[in-house]
């Protein structure tokens, strides 16, 4: 892996945009406090941030003559050692402007793919990395080689060291895209089977999504009192972390029903527009979202684009396939913002925000809280199981002698509290989570649970 720290060196940010009337021609502010976030979190010091009006993208160098010389300027006067452009650059306008302005060019898509590979910890992390970076240089050589080849005509002479270089990267990039793709398969293979031996438990899957640096590690450590690493980085996290959390004491863990128990995992944060070379890569990582039972969705609640985040959020979940996932959202972070906007607003004095949980009739419940405090999770434990069908249905129920195999089962989750038989069977006094019920239900002799099932609707025994 080229892993390339940014540490001290001093980056100009070029941010172009088109001049579109409906923005009143200006470019989004937001967008380039993002990016250079992004250059803070590879390690540079951001010295210059300059914008650059593209009406029409120039092929060879995507800014104009003009613009180029004022970033010449401006690199020279600043000592930027280091040129970060925000949009999406071909090789060649890579090349020319590296050219033009004697210093290393690199973009948006270059600039993530160097913030994982300094951040990947773990061997599937840094393989996944390699692989965009190799995938990302390849489209580079590849095209640099057809574009001599085309002048070479075929013409078997002419063909020059440089070229043969080329060709000789390209293959060793190849055999080791190869190699990388290979070990990966490799990988996912023993993730696939870890995930099978934990869909085999049973336990409801949770996983943490949300934009980057929203306190989703933080959230993790909070609930499974790991020590997954969390620090004030874009992209802290690039490999998913796994554990096993109860939601509840009270909700019959102890018993070894899946009551109260949930399979939680941490996963890498989004960005908006995150480029596909990385989606690609971080697939399997990812299918740790997409295979969720429920995505506990993190918002920084003290964002001032927090709604923007959501929606950029929301997007790449789509992407990834897990956009039709229930969801709970979860504004972190409450201990930043000031008074309660949900106060009366009438003069009442600034107090601060309190953890609370909404439950709209429509759409996504709610739970503020701080992560860092602990204050509000509580809430969230009780929305968790809530929404995981956590609560507990109870009752009697008849299981003949034929669905004996039911009434195991109905004992391994320690979920038979008395029962008495008879000549038709037995007549069983049960008490389990409703996610443990509805399972057995649709298993075979599950009908007999219909009664439980049923019965939920309407309210049920146990506690909440
Ligand atoms: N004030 C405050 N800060 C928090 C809270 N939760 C997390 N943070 C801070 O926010 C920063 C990011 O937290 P992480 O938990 O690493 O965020 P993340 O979403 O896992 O980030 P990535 O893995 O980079 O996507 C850290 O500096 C945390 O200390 C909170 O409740 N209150
Ligand atoms: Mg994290």
């Amino acid at each position: 892996m080229f892993e390339r720290s940014r540490k001290g060196e001093r980056a100009l940010l070029i941010q172009p945009y088109a001049n579109q009337p409906q923005s009143g021609g200006a470019p989004d502010p937001d967008l380039l406090e993002e990016f250079a976030d992004l250059a803070r979190s590879a390690g540079a010091t951001v010295t210059v941030l300059l914008t650059a009006r593209i009406d029409r993208p120039n092929p060879a160098t995507l800014i104009g003559s003009g613009k180029l010389e004022e970033v010449r300027a401006a690199a020279d006067a600043s000592g930027a050692d280091l040129i970060l452009v925000n949009h999406p650059l071909t090789p060649v306008q890579e090349r020319n402007l590296e050219r033009a302005l004697q210093r290393r060019v690199v973009d948006r898509t270059g600039l993530i793919l160097d913030i994982f590979a300094q951040r990947a910890q773990s061997h599937e992390g840094k393989l996944q990395v390699e692989l965009a970076q190799l995938r990302h240089l390849a489209t580079r050589l590849v095209r640099g080689w057809t574009h001599l080849e085309r002048q070479r005509g075929g013409s078997i002479g002419l063909r020059g060291p440089g070229e043969t270089q080329l060709e000789t990267d390209r293959r060793l990039l190849q055999k080791r895209v190869d190699m990388l793709q290979k070990r990966l398969e490799k990988v996912e293979v023993q993730r696939t089977q870890m995930r099978r031996a934990r869909v085999r438990s049973e336990l409801p899957r949770v996983a943490l999504v949300g934009y980057t640096n929203a306190g989703k590690s933080t959230l993790f450590n909070a609930l499974t009192g790991a020590e997954a690493y969390a620090a004030d980085k874009l992209f802290a996290t690039l490999d998913p972390t796994v554990r096993r959390i109860g939601l509840a004491a009270d909700a019959g863990a102890a018993r070894g029903g899946s009551g109260g128990g949930v399979v939680l995992a941490d996963t890498v944060g989004f960005v908006r527009d995150l480029p596909h070379e990385l989606v690609a890569a971080f697939r399997s990582t990812l299918s740790e979202a997409r295979e969720a039972d429920l995505l506990l969705h993190v918002v920084d609640a003290a964002d001032p684009a927090r709604h923007e985040r959501i929606a950029q959020v929301d997007a790449v979940l789509a992407e990834i396939g897990a956009g039709d996932l229930p969801q709970l959202l979860v504004f972190n972070k409450i201990d930043r913002l000031g008074d309660d906007p949900h106060d009366d607003g009438a003069g009442t004095p600034a107090r601060p925000f309190e953890p609370r949980l909404d439950r709209p009739a429509e759409g996504r419940s709610r739970v503020w809280l701080s992560a860092r405090d602990g204050r509000g999770l509580d809430l969230l434990r009780r929305a968790l199981a809530e929404a995981l069908e956590l609560r507990h249905v109870g009752g009697r129920v008849r299981v003949p002698p034929q669905a004996a195999r039911l009434r195991a089962k109905l004992y391994e989750l320690g979920a038979v509290k008395a029962e008495v038989a008879d000549e038709d069977g037995w007549q069983v006094e049960v008490e389990l989570a409703m996610s443990d019920a509805r399972r057995l239900f649709a298993q075979p002799h599950g009908e007999w649970l219909r009664p439980l099932v049923e019965d939920a609707a309407g309210g049920a025994a146990g506690p909440a």
